[in-house]
């Protein structure tokens, strides 16, 4: 918890600050209506007193019970203000540490696990400081303070608080050994939970269209009732504290009004009502004794929940992330728009097996590479290592003649056009979509340059015909438009950018033949001088590349055109004659 505190800002520290002033306020107050109340007691004894004496007691008394309320109430305002506050900054440094991560990281986490930690476990911090803000410097300062106005005014009272609050500590620390497990699993068990929802939220078609809404709700339902009986465990534990509370207070009152009784019935008839008046300051501040401790209680079973959500924020904000940035924001002087593979090697984290083995070859500006072979061979693989997705095993991937690890990965993705296999859509607006992003030029897209890029795209008839043409609404994932528009919007995004290097990774795939060819036709045509990197399953949409590569369990089998690996390469002629009539084959 410590290590998250230096997210405070000096305003709430200021806050906290004014919290702890008001919460001395607070006992001050409330230590004192006893003081009152004694005085009542006292006059009311005492035959001769002004019922304007008793009067003007009493209204201090309701100054004093007035004036604590108040505290509590700012004292909960700044409370609530410096959580929420300190919640937010919490929450802004995880996300943008989480976009600082490389997959590798993204990945060992999971998805669900991170949106939790974004949100409930964030959450659980900011109740967690909520209350001890309220709580936790109020009950010792309330307890000290209590403990030092009933010492030395009996004996017999003393220790029948003492025995109450032992008696209270037992069962306390009873109830903590069995809760306290429960409390660290719980976040653990809401992980899951968000989990499962996601996956039955993104998948939701599949889901209807295979009738699996049954196996899907069981799923859910392990997770939801693992969750509800660790949740009903610990509150019906804690919903015990309550009444125990209540009924020790009550036998302790009851004690020390008997203990006081008996006090008062063997004492000296001069003695009595000083005797009196103790027993009623007694129970009042015993009470207060106990209410602390009980005060105590609650933070320090609150406690162990916020605990796991600091430690699991921890785990993230500490996270170094393995792709480091270098310092070069250029390539080589008159070298633009060329890829280099120098024997990469490459191999999954934590995974035994290579993925690519000893790749070479290169691209030159303006050209256009392909990759081809069997799913699973490697090529999305290939062409994420461009972009630095992940940093290769072995060997070197140069762009523009340097290494892609010098380059500052901001620079790296300026000179990138990536459209990557499943195309993402942001909510928003076509216009937003596509002028998406910075690409250093420190210029906005103009609305020209949104236009051609979309045109160029094969997308300009169908956003015209769309409600708001350039400003229709996409919706979330872009699920109010085709999968082949939603593809085209995003190819359109990589062109707005005006990189050096385009790589589709089977961007294509959606696409029918014809307007497959009309788009890289135009592609060549309007973005002469640009490289292009293209993965793709269809040999048509390949066919006029300068160079294929084509791979097979992670190794490069044939290189050259189509006409030459037709000749050379088993594996490419292979597919070509499962794609290409035996004339196309000529
Ligand atoms: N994040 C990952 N962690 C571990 N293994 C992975 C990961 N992503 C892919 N793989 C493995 O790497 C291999 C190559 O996958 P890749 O996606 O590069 O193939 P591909 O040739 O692009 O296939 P496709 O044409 O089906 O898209 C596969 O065996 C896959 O299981």
């Amino acid at each position: 918890m410590l290590k998250l505190i230096k997210y405070l800002k000096s305003k709430e520290w200021w806050e906290v600050g004014f919290c702890l002033i008001f919460v001395v306020v607070q006992v001050w107050l409330d230590l004192k209506l006893p003081d009152y109340m004694s005085e009542i007691t006292r006059l009311v004894q005492t035959p001769g007193s002004e019922l304007n004496e008793i009067l003007n007691v009493g209204f201090y008394m309701i100054i004093c019970a007035l004036g604590s309320l108040a505290s509590a109430i700012i004292v909960g305002f700044f409370a609530a203000r410096v959580a929420a506050s300190f919640s937010q900054t919490v929450r802004g440094t995880l996300f943008n540490k989480v976009e600082s991560l490389s997959m590798t990281e993204i990945n060992q986490f999971s998805t669900s696990s991170l949106i939790t930690r974004s949100t409930n476990d964030i959450t659980q911090i900011q109740m967690f400081i909520t209350m001890a803000l309220q709580l936790a410097v109020k009950a010792p300062i309330m307890a000290v303070w209590a403990i030092i106005k009933i010492s030395g005014k009996g004996f017999e009272w003393s220790i029948a608080t003492g025995v109450t609050v032992a008696v209270l500590m037992i069962l306390v620390m009873v109830i903590t050994i069995f809760v306290i497990p429960k409390f660290k699993k719980m976040q653990i068990l809401t992980d899951n939970l968000t989990r499962i929802t996601r996956e039955n939220l993104t998948g939701l078609r599949v889901v209807r269209a295979y009738n699996a809404e049954d196996f899907q709700s069981e799923k859910f339902e392990v997770a939801n009732t693992e969750l509800t009986d660790n949740t009903l465990f610990t509150n019906r534990a804690m919903s015990l504290m309550m009444p125990v509370i209540n009924i020790s207070m009550s036998v302790l009152t009851l004690s020390i009004y008997w203990i006081g009784a008996n006090l008062i019935n063997a004492a000296q008839a001069t003695e009595k009502l000083g005797l009196f008046s103790n027993m009623v300051v007694f129970s009042s501040y015993s009470v207060q004794v106990i209410m602390s401790f009980m005060m105590l209680v609650v933070i320090f079973i609150m406690y162990p929940r916020a605990s796991v959500s600091t430690k699991r924020i921890n785990e993230v904000l500490d996270t170094v992330p393995t792709i480091v940035d270098g310092d070069l924001t250029e390539g080589l002087d008159n070298v633009k728009g060329e890829v280099t593979f120098k024997n990469v090697t490459f191999k999954y984290p934590d995974a035994e097996e290579y993925i690519l083995k000893n790749i070479n070859f290169t691209v030159k500006q303006g050209e256009t590479v392909a990759f081809i072979g069997s799913t699973g061979s490697g090529k999305s693989t290939l062409i994420n290592l461009v972009p630095r997705f992940f940093d290769v095993t072995e060997g070197e991937v140069l762009v523009d003649g340097v290494n892609v690890k010098d380059y500052k990965q901001e620079s790296l993705f300026n000179k990138i056009g990536y459209v990557p296999q499943k195309a993402v859509l942001f909510k928003g607006t076509i216009r937003s979509n596509v002028a998406y992003g910075d690409n250093g030029k420190d210029i906005k897209y103009t609305d020209m340059e949104v236009k051609k890029a979309i045109e160029i795209a094969q997308s300009k008839d169908f956003v015209e015909q769309m409600d708001g043409q350039y400003d229709a609404l996409v919706a979330q994932g872009g699920s109010n438009v085709s999968g082949g528009q939603k593809q085209r919007i995003s190819i359109a995004r990589a062109i707005c950018r005006e990189p050096e290097i385009y790589i589709f990774d089977d961007s294509f795939s959606a696409l029918d033949y014809k307007t497959d060819k009309i788009l890289r036709s135009e592609l060549k045509e309007q973005t002469k001088g640009v490289t292009s990197m293209i993965v793709a399953q269809r040999i048509g949409t390949i066919i006029d590349a300068d160079q294929i590569v084509v791979l097979d369990e992670g190794e490069v089998v044939g290189k050259g055109t189509h006409r030459e690996l037709l000749k050379s390469c088993d594996v490419y002629r292979e597919i070509a004659m499962s794609q290409l009539s035996e004339e196309e084959l000529q």
